[in-house]
């Protein structure tokens, strides 16, 4: 049996790193993912004029609850669609002009359902150069609030955005949701605003946020569920027994629910109350799964799918399509560059059983594509090259050395 401890979640440190900001006094974040994203994150606040002490167990963040300390700031945002979709917002509630870009993957992601939010509460906002796209600039006034519509089908971090930025309002907002996909990830931001001292409440479609600010906090960051499924499939496929600490039956996270699929396809799985375990069963069968909920774990499924008995399919995912590269073209392409068998359509993916072969794997500059290929690898004879090893830094840095060691350690 394996103990592997994950770092910390990317979508909670990000998350906490906006409260922290925006709260009324010091916060003390624990346990912290310290990754490229992460460090973009709290970069990005710093360019902003907010105080972030970091050390690597614990970050303090002073808060400013009327915005940014700057009245002028250049924020580069890398390769972190967080970043690039909650400081916007963050630097709207507060007085200057801001102005934000990123790299070329995260310039290619849209932000317009977003940046036309902003300014139909009447944010003075402009895309510098494609329409819809970073690099923008915000000159803001502070928000009034008000009642506004949202489109939250090619992500849900529109939403998150908005609900983070709600309390700064003067009025509180009301958001009337369509189309919405990853939704678990706005139940993380709900229950982390309610832990900074802030009310959401539901009626139907909408989400209603009132004013009132929020309060400092002492908070603990849980382990990264999205990097899990790399241990918890690594475990399946190998007939293997993994445990993470830290991630159960209270966690945050949607992610979490890839287990089930493993479950669904033989493995055994336990959640139990501070932990979750996943036991490889030597057999693993092939399943339909629609992963409209947890597609960060999409690539993770694709890439280990030949090794079951019969195919996986995986249906409502077209928004892995503007990810940092488009998932659905880039799972198949370096599955068939293996010698699988695949079939695609506009939200979906079919994978045939197969013997993947060594093959050099194109990242695309896309860590989950790195790092779900370098788990299935675990039954590759011989492994898998990558055309860019170090992509695997956006959110899991020791990707590469930990499952080395796990090779070692299991003698694959
Ligand atoms: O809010 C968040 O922290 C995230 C939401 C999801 O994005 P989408 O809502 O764009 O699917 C997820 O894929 C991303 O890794 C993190
Ligand atoms: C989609 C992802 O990241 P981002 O926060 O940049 O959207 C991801 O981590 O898989």
């Amino acid at each position: 049996m394996s103990v592997v401890a994950v770092p910390g979640s990317k979508s909670v440190t990000a998350r906490a790193l906006f409260l922290a900001a925006a709260a009324d006094s010091t916060t003390t974040l624990r346990r912290p993912l310290l990754s490229d994203d992460t460090d973009g994150f709290a970069q990005g606040l710093t360019a902003l004029g907010y105080h972030v002490r970091r050390t690597p167990d614990t970050w303090r963040v002073t808060g400013r609850p009327a915005g940014p300390a700057v009245p002028e700031a250049d924020v580069y945002c890398r390769d972190a669609a967080t970043a690039s979709r909650f400081l916007p917002a963050l630097a709207a509630a507060g007085h200057g002009t801001y102005r934000f870009d990123a790299s070329p993957q995260m310039r290619r992601r849209p932000v317009a359902p977003l940046t036309t939010a902003l300014r139909q509460l009447g944010v003075d906002l402009s895309h510098d150069e494609a329409d819809g796209h970073l690099p923008l600039t915000v000159n803001a006034d502070g928000i009034k609030g008000g009642e506004l519509d949202l489109d939250a089908s090619l992500s849900s971090q529109f939403l998150t955005a908005l609900l983070l930025t709600g309390p700064l309002t003067a009025e509180g907002l009301r958001i009337n949701v369509t189309g919405l996909v990853s939704a678990p990830y706005v139940e993380i931001t709900i229950a982390m605003m309610r832990a900074f001292g802030a009310e959401v409440a539901r009626d139907g479609n909408a989400l209603i946020v009132p004013p009132g600010g929020y309060r400092a906090a002492d908070y603990a960051i849980e382990p990264d569920a999205s990097t899990a499924s790399y241990l918890f499939a690594a475990a399946a496929l190998t007939g293997r027994e993994v445990t993470v600490p830290g991630l159960g039956t209270n966690a945050l996270q949607g992610d979490l629910a890839f287990v089930d699929v493993l479950g669904r396809m033989g493995a055994r799985v336990d959640i139990g109350p501070d932990a979750t375990t996943v036991c490889g069963t030597g057999r693993l069968a092939g399943v339909t799964a629609n992963m409209r909920d947890i597609s960060d774990t999409m690539p993770t499924l694709a890439a280990i799918a030949p090794f079951a008995d019969g195919p996986v399919r995986i249906e409502d995912v077209y928004n892995t399509r503007v990810k940092e590269c488009d998932r659905l073209e880039a799972c198949a392409t370096n599955l068939r560059r293996q010698g699988i068998r695949v079939e695609t359509g506009r939200d979906w993916i079919e994978i045939h059983p197969g013997t993947p072969a060594r093959a050099e794997i194109a990242c695309h500059g896309d860590h989950r594509i790195a790092m779900s290929f370098g788990t299935a690898a675990l039954r590759i004879p011989g492994g898998v090259t990558f055309d860019e090893p170090g992509c695997v830094k956006k959110t899991f840095p020791e990707f590469h050395e930990v499952f080395s060691a796990l090779r070692r350690d299991w003698n694959l």
